[in-house]
């Protein structure tokens, strides 16, 4: 079915004009929703998003057509004469926040967030350029196994990418969703095997949506677990010298202190941890080394004992998210940049369009239905006032899928239109008409 002569018109009230206040890489004025003579459509505001990072950086606008972005991508990288490196693998679990922190590393959403779980179907990779430094983030899809990806019909890469991405990184952050009853005593197999496989890369745990718990203690118990009482080669004695228990923030009831690490001036754990856990050194004893473990090793253990280094974070609001950037800044290593400083991502404007798109029909469709969307870009263009123009659309499987995505009186594929629509403008930087049409796939 065509939904034709179905038009929304949602930006009869919006302004048609950037408001003075707006900052000065605001370049396209939004043009208002002039109707179409196909499904939905929808043009909507200004960009809302913050005009720069943690760091005060202002992150580069993503390039909107492909040729321009593969230009950037071949371009030689403008580094400094003493340039510095750092990529970083983020792995966990389906739905543990990792694209949320990436995004909140890099100070602009280019990558998908839902609730819902494989989000993320392929690696890519996210670029943040601070001064003589290049953090080179590598978001990957949860990791899963063989089993699971055959019963939710997976492709092979979200089998091999995380693995992948390990054999390109300097360092990984294990990301674990610490508001997750079922999954946050113990890391997943897949994670430890990721590990295990790899023990020379650096790794740090983020215990990371700290926001949800209300019960700070468990932080506690959580961070031993994880680590099997170890970090960094020193033990780790738990300390119940809880000062306060507030739910409402990241920030510490307490703090771990490390007395043991004299580089490091700043020290992470004071910034970042909610837990304090008065801890033993192994004294001189040497930093062991983390060493190959078998299947059978490895169907024991519950943590990783070789982290070097613990963060807890909420990366949804952005709490503590600056004092791992910094971290992470610090560990980079002399090398050259693999990216020219105006790039923010590798990917292509058009993947990161369906991901945006396909984030929202998983947001606001039911169980496995957004499972079987196919989305196809009919139209790509830049509008005669700049802005960009983009029709997709979206193939279902069943009549009743179709009805589920348009929803009564088109409110959800217009509700998907409206917060895509917005979130392109704030990737682009850019005016943004985006028109969806819904069709069962013949
Ligand atoms: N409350 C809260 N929610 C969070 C936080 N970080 C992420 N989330 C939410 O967790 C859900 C999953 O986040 P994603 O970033 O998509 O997780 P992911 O690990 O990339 O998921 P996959 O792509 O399935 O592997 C989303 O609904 C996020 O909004 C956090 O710090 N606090």
């Amino acid at each position: 079915m065509n939904l034709s002569n179905t038009d929304i018109t949602h930006a009869a009230a919006l302004p048609a004009r950037v408001p003075v206040s707006c900052p000065p890489w605001v370049t396209a004025i939004p043009a208002r929703w002039s109707g179409s003579s196909s499904a939905l459509g929808s043009i909507l505001g200004i960009p809302t998003e913050k005009p720069s990072n943690a760091l005060g950086q202002h992150p580069p606008p993503v390039a909107t057509s492909k040729e321009e972005q593969d230009r950037l991508l071949q371009g030689r990288p403008d580094q400094p004469q003493n340039p510095k490196v750092l990529r970083i693998a983020i792995i966990g679990a389906p739905n543990a926040g990792k694209s949320t922190l990436c995004n909140q590393l890099l100070g602009r959403k280019v990558f998908p967030v839902s609730q819902k779980v494989h989000t993320t179907r392929c690696k890519a990779r996210g670029v943040v350029t601070h001064e003589d430094t290049q953090l080179i983030i590598l978001d990957t899809p949860g990791l899963t196994n063989p089993c699971k990806a055959k019963r939710h019909k997976l492709e092979e890469a979200m089998l091999t990418d995380p693995w992948d991405s390990m054999k390109h990184a300097d360092l990984v952050l294990v990301l674990v969703d610490v508001s997750d009853h079922w999954t946050r005593n113990s890391l997943s197999k897949e994670v430890l095997k990721c590990l295990s496989q790899f023990p020379q890369i650096p790794s740090v745990l983020v215990l990371n949506k700290v926001d949800l718990l209300k019960n700070k203690f468990i932080l506690l118990e959580l961070v031993t677990e994880l680590t099997e009482g170890i970090v960094n080669g020193k033990k780790l004695e738990a300390s119940s010298a809880f000062k306060d228990n507030s739910s409402s923030s990241a920030r510490s009831p307490v703090q771990i202190t490390q007395a043991s690490s004299p580089e490091k001036g700043d020290n992470t754990w004071d910034n970042s941890s909610d837990v304090k856990a008065s801890e033993s050194r192994l004294g001189t004893e040497e930093v062991q080394q983390p060493k190959h473990y078998g299947p059978r090793d490895l169907k024991n253990m519950k943590g990783w004992p070789f982290f070097q280094e613990i963060f807890m974070l909420a990366a949804l609001c952005g709490e503590e998210v600056d004092t791992l950037k910094r971290y992470l800044l610090l560990q980079a290593k002399p090398g050259a940049w693999e990216f020219h400083s105006s790039v923010l991502t590798s990917q292509s404007p058009q993947e990161i369009c369906n991901n945006i798109i396909r984030e929202k029909i998983l947001e606001y469709l039911p169980l496995e239905v957004p499972y079987s969307v196919i989305q196809v870009t009919e139209m790509w263009e830049e509008g005669p006032s700049g802005e960009l123009l983009i029709a997709q659309k979206l193939l279902v499987p069943r009549k009743s899928h179709m009805t589920m995505l348009i929803g009564r009186g088109g409110k959800v594929i217009s509700r998907i239109v409206q917060e895509a629509g917005q979130d392109l403008m704030n990737v682009f930087l850019c005016d943004v008409r985006l028109r969806l049409q819904v069709e069962v796939k013949s």
